[in-house]
């Protein structure tokens, strides 16, 4: 591809004004295609869900988002720009978060040092263990974003003291520190309790508009809560596009997930 062509090709994706495209994206491992031809939309401010059985390809389609795996054919726009080949760094500089199912929390700070350090990781692009002096505007952002995920009684509280439930809060917290423009959440509501669940939700609900998120849960109560539109797969591929009511009335949905015993 030639230069020119390269610039009149992200330019016509920048006036698509779309957050996400996937065009053709497939992962093989040796012989195994875990995705397979996947083309997909997110627009600005989009809610997506992600669902699928165990093995469909969620967490490679994750992991091919944010850089952590390179496709092996296909391509991925962020924001108008091709990031196919760019390293995970380069996607969280354009606004690109992710969330684990493993905590990366540390256990002998505070919440609002978390949090602070997060927020001070982004905005240097780099982390330093030395203890710097605080900046009191990072400080001021922390605590916003402790209150986004209802954490302020808690915000002087050890994390290695919170509940199971309240970490996972908190690593939302993490998620929006800098300015994330899209937040890839994976199976947040794992291992809540019900009440936490609802908790979730809220928080969810309550994210800035202009912040979108794809969300892999098999929790189908929250995911066609939270989510605006949904993505099914199965063995690789997105074999069903819809909103959360037309999912939930699907019969092959039904039929593969929603009734097969999966999730
Ligand atoms: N690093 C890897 N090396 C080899 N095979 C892999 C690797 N990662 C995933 N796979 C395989 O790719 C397929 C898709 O896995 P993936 O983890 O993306 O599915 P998933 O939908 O996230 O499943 P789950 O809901 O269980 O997390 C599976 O068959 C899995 O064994």
């Amino acid at each position: 591809m030639t230069m020119t062509d390269t610039a009149a090709d992200r330019l016509g994706s920048a006036s698509s004004g779309n957050a996400l495209e996937l065009r053709g994206v497939t992962k093989l491992f040796g012989a195994l295609a875990a995705l397979t031809d996947i083309n997909l939309t997110v627009r600005p401010g989009e809610r997506r869900a992600v669902l699928g059985s165990n093995g469909a390809g969620k967490t490679t389609l994750f992991n091919c988002v944010t850089g952590d795996f390179l496709p092996t054919n296909g391509s991925i726009r962020l924001f108008g720009e091709d990031v196919t080949s760019f390293p995970p760094q380069e996607r969280i500089r354009r606004g690109l978060r992710r969330t684990y199912q493993i905590s990366l929390l540390f256990g002998g700070l505070s919440v609002i040092d978390n949090v602070y350090l997060a927020c001070r990781g982004v905005s240097r692009g780099r982390f330093s263990m030395l203890r710097p002096r605080r900046n009191d505007t990072l400080m001021a952002r922390a605590a916003e974003l402790i209150e986004a995920v209802h954490m302020t009684p808690l915000k002087d509280t050890m994390v290695r003291n919170l509940a199971y439930g309240q970490q996972r809060q908190l690593e939302i917290a993490l998620a929006l520190s800098g300015a994330p423009r899209l937040i890839l959440f994976d199976e947040p509501a794992a291992g809540l309790s019900p009440t936490e669940r609802s908790e979730l939700i809220a928080i969810l609900m309550g994210l800035p508009g202009h912040i979108g998120y794809i969300i892999i849960e098999h929790d189908m109560d929250v995911a066609l809560r939270v989510a605006t539109s949904v993505s099914m797969m199965h063995n690789g591929r997105i074999f069903k596009e819809g909103s959360p009511e037309e999912i939930e009335n699907d019969p092959e949905v039904q039929e593969l997930y929603l009734g097969g015993g999966h999730g």
